[in-house]
């Protein structure tokens, strides 16, 4: 595919704005702008040439970082990227519906995929998936960031892309957990056999497609963070495991760590859509302080038996 030259701004300065900031650098044509709400320059002044922005803030980022752009006029020829893996505590929205409902005539391209910022700063090869109901979009993102580091694959179907992204972070905590208590490679592998069609559910209530789960964004996040003392949010579990206090172990990662806001998020969600999510469930009981991780275990051992595809009906 011929590469034009874009002018890109990515918004957020964190550990993934970063990263991302330093993948579309490898393509040279590109120009790459950094703001972030410490920058000296307006957001305004950032964007003014752009023809892609890249949303890199975390979720309690997304709505302040919207508001600031509403107070500009933006064209709506502008394509907006959203890299966040969470939900909104609110409403209960993934990043890309808040960002499509406040800017409904731009195309939004959600880019998610098993990407550890600590491998990727290190020039590691690695691969994720863009993906957008707009495919014109997508083809120009996967574009601006494919290289011989970065493979980067097309996507119809964004809500699943980036659910896939913000509930492994669920996972993670509990796989942590597993790992903290030395469950075993049948346990953990058990549980996150179990864990994919707890997210299947979750995502297809919510409208995304069940295949989409067994791609990058889904399967392979789920890989790679739950086995990686690089994910932060294997760290918090496995920090609970190890009897640490939660608010220590978030001032210790000193970043953010989107599963706990996540778990809290998809157990209201849960709730009311009457979605069955166990292992969620255990990691919300543990990271509220009413269980302790011997007995997470246990609950999920102790679940009333059952076939092993009882609750999936594709
Ligand atoms: N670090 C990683 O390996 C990856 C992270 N992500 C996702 O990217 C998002 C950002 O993660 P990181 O950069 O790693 O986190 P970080 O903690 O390093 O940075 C957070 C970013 O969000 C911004 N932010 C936070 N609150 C804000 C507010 N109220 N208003 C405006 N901006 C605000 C901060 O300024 C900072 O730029 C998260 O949703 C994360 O799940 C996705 C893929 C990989
Ligand atoms: O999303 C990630 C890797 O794909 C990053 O994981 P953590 O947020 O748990 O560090």
């Amino acid at each position: 595919m011929k590469h034009k030259a874009k002018y890109l701004t990515i918004i957020g300065g964190g550990l993934w704005g970063l990263s991302l900031g330093n993948l579309a650098k490898h393509n040279q044509e590109n120009t790459i702008n950094l703001w972030s709400r410490n920058s000296h320059e307006t957001l305004e002044l950032a964007i003014i040439r752009a023809d892609v922005i890249v949303s890199a803030v975390s979720m309690k980022g997304v709505r302040p970082t919207i508001e600031k752009l509403q107070e500009i006029n933006i064209s709506e020829t502008l394509i907006i990227v959203t890299a966040t893996k969470g939900l909104d505590p609110e409403t209960t929205h993934t990043p890309s519906q808040i960002w499509q409902g406040a800017f409904p005539h731009n195309p939004i391209v959600v880019l998610s995929g098993p990407n550890l910022s600590k491998e990727i700063q290190k020039g590691l090869p690695a691969a994720t998936v863009v993906s957008s109901y707009n495919i014109n979009a997508a083809e120009t993102v996967q574009s601006i960031f494919s290289s011989d580091i970065f493979r980067v694959y097309l996507n119809n179907d964004p809500i699943g892309t980036e659910l896939g992204g913000t509930l492994k972070n669920v996972i993670a905590i509990a796989a942590g957990v597993c790992d903290g208590l030395q469950l075993g490679i049948n346990a953990k592998s058990a549980l996150l056999t179990r864990a994919l069609p707890e997210m299947i559910r979750v995502g297809t209530e919510l409208g995304a497609s069940p295949e989409t789960f067994f791609g990058l964004s889904g399967l392979g996040d789920l890989m790679a963070t739950c086995d990686s003392p690089l994910s932060r949010n294997y760290r918090v579990g496995y920090g609970l495991a190890q009897g640490q206090k939660l608010d220590q172990i978030l001032i210790e990662l000193g970043s953010t760590a989107e599963g706990v806001n996540t778990t809290n998020v998809l157990i209201d969600l849960a709730k009311k859509q009457k979605i069955a999510v166990p292992i969620a469930r255990q990691v919300y009981r543990l990271l509220n302080g009413k269980i302790t991780p011997q007995e997470a275990v246990q609950s999920l051992m102790a679940r009333e038996l059952k076939s092993e595809f009882d609750d999936l009906d594709f």
